[in-house]
């Protein structure tokens, strides 16, 4: 199942700058397991924005809640989901 993926992310202004960074590292570090799982299977940042637009290719609602509930900046995030169909025109 795929699933289009929006994730705004708001850093609390008085976070520490070193509490922030090892944050974003540990998001990276998980992000990038689940890329060369292939289960995040695209991300893009929003230009000129703290945003990113990703694809996830998982098996359930479920598997997919629980990706996102595990990411080290979830706190901090608004996600937005969209479940993504194949179109008819499609030639992939
Ligand atoms: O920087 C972001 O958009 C948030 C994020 C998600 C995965 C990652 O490495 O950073």
């Amino acid at each position: 199942m795929l699933f289009l993926v929006r994730m705004d992310v708001n850093l609390p202004v008085d976070m520490p700058a070193e509490e922030a960074a090892s944050i974003k590292a540990t998001e990276k570090a998980y992000s990038q397991e689940l890329q060369k799982d292939g289960r995040w299977a695209d991300i893009w940042r929003v230009v000129g924005e703290y945003a990113n637009y990703s694809v996830f290719d998982v098996a359930s609602n479920d598997e997919l809640h629980e990706l996102l509930s595990g990411l080290p900046l979830f706190p901090y995030m608004d996600i937005d989901v969209i479940p993504l169909a194949k179109h008819p025109s499609s030639i992939k």
